[in-house]
């Protein structure tokens, strides 16, 4: 196991402190880096959802906190875990056979959607559970009691799921069930990537409820990763916005709602259907997401942004996320909140002027 080299904690209670991390591809085309040297630390305890457009580095941010990225995808910059108790340890410098043998599963969790290989379709949900144990040298009765109580947890009749086999049971139960899996080991962190995204309205809504109620029970961290801001809103005490391979806004959940600061943000916000709010408020983001071999220069978003100028195209706009409570990645925040709508903010300003510099 790869110990952290700095004894010195982190500012507050960081359960992963990223720094500078990039994920690349070598392509036909060159490199491709589908996650741009963020920073960001996640605190111990928290619900913090992390949200986007399709493909603005989600998951390749969610997977580097586990040093889980699919191959042949390079994790360059340092993930560095702090534990409740003991040594921290850096997660990017270990290999496959140190992570699993240590830290993933029993310390941090990851859980995808039901559809494609989270399960062995030739397994019962019990042999997939028993499998867990006996790779982490778990006794099985111990295990077997414990998957009951986070089974009945989460609304699954053990009696009927653990026999059963995944055909057997509904999209709901499916991920359910992966949810259990991820928690039966008693893991610190839990790194959810679009674990409602095949479900219906209902099922997701029910899923991320009990997320939240097992999430008190077993003290645990989350990290929520959904296109969906409507859903995590509902449980995230924090928001992380993701543009173009890079955080653009991070903040309280409250605060980034009802008052985000970045453009993108804002329009995010905008284009996501809102039961409260008129539909005249509604509106699709103009133009679309760069590909990783195409990112505009400056601030990436500035070819969509309604208050970009020759500033945004020319000098990217840095993201303070140590200390600062809520954080935009935008050179004209004032600008941006005046001029782009939100659903809760009622109409925008007549005003065209731009604002001061900040
Ligand atoms: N195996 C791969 N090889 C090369 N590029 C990849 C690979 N997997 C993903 N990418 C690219 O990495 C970028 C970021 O992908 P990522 O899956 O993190 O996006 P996302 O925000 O999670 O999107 P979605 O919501 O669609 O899952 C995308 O441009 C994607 O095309």
């Amino acid at each position: 196991m790869t110990v952290a080299e700095s004894a010195e904690r982190p500012a507050g209670d960081v359960v992963f402190e990223v720094r500078d991390v990039s994920v690349t591809f070598d392509m036909e085309a060159g490199e491709s880096r589908v996650l741009d040297g963020v920073d960001f630390d996640v605190y111990r305890g928290e619900t913090l959802g992390i949200v986007g457009e399709s493909g603005s580095g989600k998951s390749m941010f969610a997977s580097s906190l586990l040093n889980a990225v699919v191959e042949p995808g390079r994790v360059g910059g340092e993930v560095t875990y702090y534990p409740e108790e003991g040594e921290p340890i850096t997660v990017t410098d270990m290999s496959e056979s140190e992570l699993k043998a240590g830290v993933r599963w029993q310390e941090m969790a990851f859980v995808v959607q039901s559809a494609g290989s989270a399960f062995n379709p030739t397994m019962t949900v019990r042999q997939h559970f028993l499998e867990t144990f006996a790779a982490h040298g778990v006794d099985e009765r111990e295990g077997l009691k414990r998957a009951h109580e986070i089974c009945r947890d989460l609304y699954l009749n053990p009696e009927q799921v653990l026999p059963s086999y995944p055909h057997e049971l509904s999209g709901g139960m499916k991920q359910r069930v992966l949810i259990a899996l991820g928690v039966v080991l008693d893991p610190e962190v839990v790194v959810l990537d679009e674990p409602t995204a095949a479900l219906d309205l209902l099922m997701q809504r029910a899923i991320v409820s009990l997320l939240s109620d097992i999430k008190e029970k077993y003290d645990l961290t989350l990290v929520f990763v959904t296109h969906d801001l409507n859903l995590i809103s509902l449980i995230a005490d924090r928001l992380a916005v993701m543009y173009a391979f890079e955080f653009a806004e991070v903040g309280p959940t409250e605060q980034m709602l009802t008052e985000p600061e970045h453009p993108y943000t804002r329009a995010l916000l905008s284009a996501v259907p809102n039961v409260s709010a008129p539909l005249s408020t509604m509106a699709a983001i103009p133009g679309s997401t760069p590909n990783p071999n195409d990112v505009p220069s400056g601030c990436p978003y500035h070819p969509r942004c309604p208050v970009a100028d020759e500033r945004c195209a020319r000098e990217a706009p840095a993201l303070d996320v140590f200390g600062e409570e809520h954080a935009a990645a935008c050179h004209y925040p004032d600008a941006s909140k005046r001029e782009v709508r939100i659903p809760t903010a009622g109409p925008a300003e007549s005003d065209e002027e731009r604002g001061v510099d900040e």
